[in-house]
């Protein structure tokens, strides 16, 4: 159960969740908490520590002091401790999955999943780290015009000094860890600001980390409102690198924040071509569970269906039918569609809906909504001048754009602003080709929904959708800086013999 067993330590006497720094699990002398509303019954269900920008201060000064420490530790030892703090995880994955259960209204199953997906991840990101950043480069001179072989350049890759990873509510373990592994492996340390909604989920993933044994200070997991401490940690003259997964925050974050690396993955609207010789069934199975899995909040659903006319009827009846057989209710009951995080959330979607009806979409199913739990909706026909053509509900609502040749599809895609993937559905390899071609996203998909996963997979979006690329070689190579060193010969190095 969540806060008991080996997680006691990080709850106090009131039920308050503790921050953690230097080791240690701590009250915050703000003396102030900030509530996590169940989406399901709107109540508080768990409290956490609104901690203060003094102790903001304390824990990145300690991560500097300790960082230094770390670099020096061979890579061999923290890959081992990654790999002890994997199993940690995987092996309380139940109370770990119970939080995202209640935090952020996850389906059980797939709350298991991610904690699961967050083990492997940490232990393929030792193992890569192992491989990658165990070789460097050896260049000689003589092979750029004008020079003789008299230098010898060795390249090795050093770490950048105190990582700040800051995740979204969507996946507060996943893509915390996904984050925190590779800046680990690479020598840094790490700060850790979790979403709000997600934050004691992320707060139990910290503690396996503790118990694995990192050295004090090395991790620190620092809590309280993004709107209030936020800006304070980007903008920390401390803070060397910041990898960031959210929303149009990220937009502002990268304007603010100094001369550092940023790993930005942001939102997305991503597109999905259904062309004439599309395997409609296939195309409809991936629609539902690219559309609704996680009740639509994944940066990676589908957000829009292009389909041709002369398919358009068939695809939506099978689509349709699909949705009808989603089952709406609680997590706990490992329903299909679950609550939306919060209120102002279902507020903005049914925002989108309305702005839809009064436009004149074709609704699939009659709109229904209960406190945060919005039911699956379908909405046909629907035209450019409607928001839905272009913003992220990020919720069980899909609209679909019939379209009359693929170029106009393309065109829809690439004039959003945003580009983080895309998919086509075809039998014809060849145009499938020239269409992932064609589209501005950072990946598109031939004959599947879009997808982050597999972890290892570089993932990345162009325009407001990101900076950079995450997947765990890329980001291990993003957390650190190239180093050479040159010897100079004094004549050379083929002159002897
Ligand atoms: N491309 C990708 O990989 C993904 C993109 N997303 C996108 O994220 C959005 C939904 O996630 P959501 O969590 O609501 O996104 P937000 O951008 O609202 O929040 C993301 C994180 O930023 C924090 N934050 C808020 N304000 C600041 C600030 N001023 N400075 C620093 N950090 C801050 C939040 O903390 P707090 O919760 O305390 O406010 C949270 O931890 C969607 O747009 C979605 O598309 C989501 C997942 C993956
Ligand atoms: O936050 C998101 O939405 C994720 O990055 C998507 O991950 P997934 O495609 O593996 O669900």
């Amino acid at each position: 159960m969540a806060g008991s067993g080996v997680f006691k330590e990080i709850i106090d006497e009131d039920g308050v969740y503790k921050f953690y720094f230097d080791g240690e699990w701590r009250k915050s002398s703000s003396g102030k908490t900030v509530p996590i509303i169940n989406p399901t019954t709107r109540e508080t269900h768990f409290r956490v520590q609104a901690c203060t920008q003094e102790e903001v201060k304390k824990i990145v000064e300690t991560s500097k002091a300790v960082q230094k420490s770390w670099a020096k530790t061979p890579l061999w030892k923290r890959a081992e401790l990654l790999h002890k703090a994997a199993a940690i995880l995987k092996e309380h994955k139940a109370p770990i999955a119970e939080c995202l259960v209640k935090e952020i209204a996850k389906p059980a199953k797939d709350a298991v999943t991610e904690v699961v997906r967050s083990g492997d991840l940490v232990s393929y990101c030792a193992e890569e780290g192992v491989r990658i950043l165990g070789e460097g480069q050896f260049l000689v001179s003589d092979s750029f015009p004008g020079n003789e072989r008299t230098k010898y350049c060795l390249t090795s890759k050093i770490p950048l000094g105190v990582v700040l990873a800051i995740p979204p509510f969507n996946y507060p373990v996943n893509l915390a860890v996904s984050k925190i592994a590779p800046a680990l492996i690479a020598g840094n340390s790490l700060v850790l600001k979790p979403p709000t909604q997600g934050a004691v989920a992320a707060l139990h993933m910290v503690h396996c980390f503790h118990l694995a044994g990192f050295p004090k200070g090395l991790i620190s997991c620092v809590t309280g409102k993004g709107s209030e401490i936020g800006d304070f940690l980007t903008m920390h003259p401390g803070i060397n690198c910041i990898s960031f997964t959210g929303g149009d925050t990220g937009i502002a974050i990268s304007k603010k924040a100094g001369m550092v690396p940023l790993q930005m993955e942001l939102g997305g609207k991503d597109g999905c071509i259904i062309l004439e010789d599309a395997d409609l069934d296939l195309a409809a199975a991936n629609i539902v569970k690219g559309g609704f899995s996680y009740s639509g909040q994944r940066c990676t659903a589908v957000k829009v269906v292009l389909v041709m006319e002369s398919v358009a009827n068939t695809l939506v009846e099978k689509v349709q039918a699909k949705v009808a057989k989603l089952s709406v209710g609680r997590p706990e009951d490992d329903c299909d569609i679950t609550p939306v995080v919060t209120e102002s959330s279902a507020n903005f979607i049914e925002g989108l809906v309305m702005d839809a009806k009064e436009k004149g979409a074709t609704f699939c199913q009659e709109y229904k909504r209960e406190g945060n739990l919005i039911w699956p909706l379908l909405l046909d026909n629907v035209r450019p001048d409607m928001r839905i053509a272009w913003e992220e509900p990020f919720g069980p609502v899909l609209p679909v754009i019939r379209i009359n040749s693929v170029e106009e599809g393309i065109n829809h895609c690439n004039a959003s602003n945003f580009g983080l993937q895309g998919c086509v559905f075809t039998r014809d390899i060849n145009k499938a080709i020239l269409i992932s071609d064609a589209m501005e996203t950072g990946t598109v998909q031939i004959n599947s929904a879009p997808a982050r996963g597999p972890d290892h997979f570089p993932f990345q979006g162009l325009k407001d959708s990101g900076i950079g690329s995450q997947g765990i070689t890329n980001s291990i190579n993003m957390m650190t800086k190239t180093k050479s060193t040159v010897i100079n010969l004094p004549t050379p190095s083929y002159t002897v013999g």
